[in-house]
């Protein structure tokens, strides 16, 4: 069973971007196309990626129509920091094909994400879709203050191979 964080996440009332009107500090961010890793790194001295948990599960029904893969795909949840501020909560889904066809994605560890994938000369992004979430929901009280969130996720295909990758951007980011 995914975390109660994982599972949130899938149930939350995704929308294509484009059906909201997002103040312009948000928008800055959530719509944003190139490597998030790459941005937050440009803001600040000291990023690190916090590794929460990586572990194989069923694919779940939530994902079967994002996700055009059968079997265990891999959770990947992680907190990236900037100087010590949690910025962003991101969690990852990669379906066992694409584990075992871009195998460094299967032993990224505390190596963000971004980096491996928007080095890929084979990259494609589908359309990011938006949520708002209750951050007492979230189970993240420890790095997150009770607050309105918003959350984008978007599907990536590497040498066709799918993964989806969801993030929800802390009230720490916007500052950046
Ligand atoms: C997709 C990216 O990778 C980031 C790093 C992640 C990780 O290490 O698991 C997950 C999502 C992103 O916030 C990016 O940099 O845009």
């Amino acid at each position: 069973m995914p975390t109660e964080t994982a599972t949130y996440l899938l149930n939350a009332h995704w929308q294509a971007a484009a059906s909201y009107r997002l103040p312009t500090a948000q928008s800055d961010w959530l719509l944003e196309t190139d490597s998030l890793t790459a941005r937050l790194k440009s803001r600040c001295q000291h990023f690190r990626v916090q590794l929460l948990h990586e572990q194989l599960y069923p694919l779940p029904a939530q994902l079967h129509q994002c996700l055009p893969a059968s079997g265990p795909a891999m959770l990947r949840e992680v907190v990236l920091w900037c100087d010590e501020v949690a910025v962003i909560y991101a969690q990852s889904w990669l379906p066992q094909p694409t584990l075992q066809t871009v195998a460094p994605l299967a032993q990224l560890g505390e190596q963000p994400l971004g980096e491996f994938i928007f080095r890929h000369p084979a990259l494609v992004r589908q359309p990011l879709q938006l949520a708002q979430l209750d951050s007492r929901q979230l189970g993240l009280g420890d790095i997150c203050p009770p607050a309105p969130l918003w959350a984008r996720r978007s599907v990536f295909q590497l040498a066709e191979q799918p993964l989806l990758v969801a993030e929800v951007f802390l009230p720490g980011v916007y500052p950046l």
